[in-house]
């Protein structure tokens, strides 16, 4: 299966419609949200990052155990420091996680040109607070411990709407790129108006993002079965980590299943996106000067 791009912004847009007809239905709570976010997002989101193993092992002659180990040291302590900074300083990380997700996610449009790229990490980002700001600021006040989160919200509305501005300057261009990117980021503005944010979030990271990566990352990897089994190994022990995470949360903190789950998949990402974003720059780097 090649997925090509008419398939990848297909399926984001099939996504989209599913969950719609989902929220229509049933119209989840906020908790049964985060219980489908947490599995959606461990199954069809964390593979793209288990990819980093394979993609490091391209870029870096990682041969023997003592390498490995210091691949892997280096990478949770990356991951670490920024699980640290939402413990000392919530806002801060709050603040620096949205701005690093914008540009990490303007990396799923890198071939439709600069303006798209921009436009497209600046709505997916912004989208969900410009139509849904008090679910919004409610999630980022769980992450946050009530830090900064509302005029983090309405920051990122504004970001959004620059977003939306850039991505219509770029449609009236009528490039083939702005028509290719046209159906996708028309998917975004209205699965972000008409889908809770968390349910748009999966849509997205789940469908878009996640599938375009592995999908990139796969073609551009010399031996793909080799990379998939070393991909699984690493699902595994992430999956245990944060399943330790959320026992840790829920019986020691105390804290309620929902704001468990919300800050184990949200200050998850942020910490393994650090050392994850520097790996695909770089890969990125190497596939586009090979
Ligand atoms: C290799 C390795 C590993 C693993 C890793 C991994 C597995 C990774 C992954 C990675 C990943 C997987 C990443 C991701 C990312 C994500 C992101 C970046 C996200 C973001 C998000 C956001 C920003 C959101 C926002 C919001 C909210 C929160 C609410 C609603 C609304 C909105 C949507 C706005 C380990 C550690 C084991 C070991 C060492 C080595
Ligand atoms: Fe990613």
């Amino acid at each position: 299966m090649t997925l090509d791009r008419p398939v990848q912004s297909g399926i984001f847009l099939a996504g989209l419609l599913v969950l719609a007809a989902l929220d229509m239905v049933f119209a989840p709570g906020p908790l049964t949200q985060a219980l489908l976010l947490a599995p959606a997002v461990a199954l069809l989101g964390l593979p793209h990052g288990a990819l980093d193993l394979p993609m490091a092992r391209v870029l870096w002659p990682l041969t023997g155990a003592a390498d490995h180990m210091l691949f892997y040291g280096a990478y949770i302590g990356i991951a670490g420091a920024v699980a640290a900074l939402w413990w000392l300083a919530p806002g801060l990380a709050l603040i620096a996680f949205l701005a690093y997700s914008a540009l990490h996610f303007s990396g799923d449009w890198e071939m439709d040109g600069l303006l798209l790229r921009i436009a497209g990490g600046l709505s997916v980002i912004g989208a969900p607070a410009l139509f849904h700001v008090t679910d919004v600021v409610s999630i980022f006040s769980v992450l946050s411990h009530g830090v900064w989160a509302e005029p983090i919200a309405y920051a990122i509305a504004v970001a959004g709407l620059i977003g939306a501005s850039l991505g219509l300057i770029a449609l009236l261009q009528m490039s083939r790129h702005a028509r290719e990117a046209l159906l996708e980021l028309v998917g975004i503005w209205i699965g972000a108006a008409i889908l809770p944010p968390l349910l748009y979030f999966i849509a997205y990271f789940c469908l878009l993002h996640s599938l375009r990566h592995m999908r990139d990352t796969l073609q551009a990897l010399p031996e793909r079965k080799a990379a998939l089994r070393a991909a699984a190994g690493i699902m595994v022990v992430s999956l245990l980590g944060a399943s330790i995470a959320l026992g840790l949360f829920l019986h020691v903190d105390g804290v309620d299943l929902e704001s468990s789950v919300l800050r184990v998949v949200f200050i998850g990402l942020a910490a393994l996106t650090v050392p994850h974003m520097l790996l695909v720059e770089r890969f990125r780097h190497r596939r586009l000067s090979a």
